[in-house]
């Protein structure tokens, strides 16, 4: 019996070549207005779908498949006596290849002209439905959504076995494209923040070497309409980024992202290790490195301003895995470059309005979701709680702080100038260990002594405030909100330095 094959494609990459393969193997053509065309005007015979349903295309095409004749042909388990009788008496004739891909509702939302009425007109209908019914009946018949599957099933019917594993891979793709389409529908069209079921669609960015560790497989998923602060830029030299690369490169650039003045950060491990302000890119390099030399041998480097070769001289003396500039000037390229392996990566700044407004983190079992931490505090959100008030100096360089301090992992305590960090305590579990650490690191470097310290969430009782006061420190802050803040104020008012609270916590675990 003449096999029957039914093609209704928008994406009509490899189509031509496809349907004459098929015809060669004895196969009957079907097809839908724009895919039977294209394939008559390269002289291949086909059947238009409505000789097959006795219908015409319908309501500016939103019905041209949906119809028994197509569906009954698609869907009868060829090993159901009853159901080909069924087929037979109806004078239905079995389908057994559909090869569909759908409307491009993608690449319609992603233009930025795009209606809601012109997006949903691309919702496809009967292109789901036809695909669906062949991969749930892959058993007997070949679903094929993929151009890049032509060749592979050709040659399985040319071998003349197309085998159930192949069968059931072609039928699970078809399950994802479809259901990755339905989520990119289903959120186009939802406004609410947390809804009941989260549809993500991701697609493979790359494969990746290795995880965490060599021993861990991994691969990095994007989303499937990026936006221009995706941690995925321009590469512009170096070795393929690793996966702990695309961390802590991510960490950084939302870290400098913040930053509106001439900015470096030396990112390592997702903390930063030293970030520098100035008028110049090259003296916020200087203030950035000097803020822990050794911190960032290997470090991660993202910059807000064009990489000159000043700043690119300085950076070529050390080993850094990556650099994250808007630009690097030709110079600085050409000096940069000459390490084959740093990774140069070219990030777009333009954008706030494409930043994410929500993050996920995996846990066991599921995903939680949060809005990102947007908020940078400003000396509009201080209260003095000390005594002491503040000098202008001082209130510059608790904001600065506090706004370094964020981005660093809890328990969080940084001692900064104005635009210098000196020391970093991160992620110890104690508050009292991270402000040691913060402290001793600070304590040898070049303007300590107008250093102040910064808290990312209250201090649970006086040790920290001591501490930092008894090592010099004359100004913090810290949000307040424990039921012993009272005792922090006390103590800063014994060593007579300022005590500042936000009412902001910025904890990041
Ligand atoms: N309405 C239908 O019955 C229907 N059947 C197939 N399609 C889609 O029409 C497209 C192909 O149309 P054409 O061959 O006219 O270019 C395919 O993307 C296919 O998924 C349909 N379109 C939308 O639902």
């Amino acid at each position: 019996m003449t096999k029957r094959a039914l093609l209704s494609v928008s994406d009509k990459t490899g189509l031509v070549d496809f349907a004459k393969q098929l015809q060669q193997l004895g196969y009957e053509l079907v097809s839908t207005g724009g895919t039977k065309k294209v394939l008559e005007a390269a002289e291949i015979v086909v059947t238009g779908v409505e000789t097959v349903t006795g219908f015409p295309e319908m309501l500016d095409g939103r019905v041209k498949t949906l119809h028994p004749n197509i569906h009954a042909g698609i869907l009868a388990k060829r090993d159901n006596a009853s159901h080909m009788q069924q087929l037979k008496e109806a004078q239905i004739v079995p389908i057994d290849l559909v090869v569909v891909n759908l409307y491009p509702f993608k690449a319609t939302i992603e233009k930025p002209t795009t209606t809601q009425a012109q997006a949903i007109e691309q919702i496809d209908i009967g292109g789901p439905s036809m695909l669906r019914a062949a991969a749930k009946n892959f058993a007997g018949v070949i679903p094929v959504v993929d151009p890049t599957d032509y060749t592979k099933v050709i040659a399985a019917l040319q071998a003349g076995v197309v085998d159930q594993d192949f069968r059931k891979q072609l039928a699970a793709k078809v399950f994802r494209h479809t259901a990755a389409y339905d989520a990119l529908i289903a959120n186009y069209l939802t406004t609410e923040e947390f809804p009941q079921q989260l549809t993500l669609t991701y697609e493979k960015q790359q494969a990746l070497r290795y995880g965490e560790n060599s021993h861990q497989k991994a691969a990095f998923y994007q989303n499937a309409i990026p936006s221009a602060y995706s941690v995925v830029t321009k590469q512009l030299h170096g070795k393929e980024l690793s996966y702990n690369n695309i961390k802590d490169a991510d960490a950084a650039m939302k870290m400098i992202r913040e930053f509106e003045q001439p900015t470096v950060v030396a990112m390592k491990h997702m903390n930063p290790c030293g970030v520098g302000v100035a008028a110049t890119l090259s003296v916020a390099w200087d203030k950035a490195y000097e803020s822990d030399t050794m911190s960032i041998f290997g470090g991660i480097i993202a910059v807000n301003r064009e990489v000159d070769a000043a700043t690119a001289s300085k950076m070529h003396e050390l080993f850094l895995e990556i650099i994250i500039a808007p630009s690097f000037s030709d110079e600085a390229y050409a000096i940069l470059a000459k390490k084959k392996n740093v990774r140069l990566l070219q990030a777009d700044f333009s954008r706030k309005d494409q930043a994410d407004q929500f993050e996920t983190i995996s846990v066991s079992g599921g995903l939680l979701m949060q809005e990102v931490d947007k908020k940078v505090d400003t000396p509009a959100d201080f209260t003095v709680v000390s005594k002491k008030q503040p000098t202008k100096q001082q209130l510059a360089a608790l904001a600065f702080g506090q706004h370094i301090v964020k981005h660093v992992k809890s328990n969080a305590i940084v001692v900064t100038t104005d635009t210098q960090t000196l020391g970093i305590g991160s992620g110890q579990p104690n508050r009292i260990d991270s402000t040691k650490i913060a402290v001793q690191k600070a304590m040898s470097k070049a303007g300590y002594e107008n250093a102040i310290m910064a808290s990312d969430a209250f201090f649970p009782m006086d040790d920290c405030v001591a501490y930092a006061a008894k090592h010099g420190i004359k100004a913090i802050v810290q949000p307040g909100g424990s039921i012993r803040d009272q005792d922090s104020i006390d103590m800063a008012d014994k060593w007579g330095i300022v005590l500042v609270t936000t009412g902001i916590r910025h904890f990041r675990h």
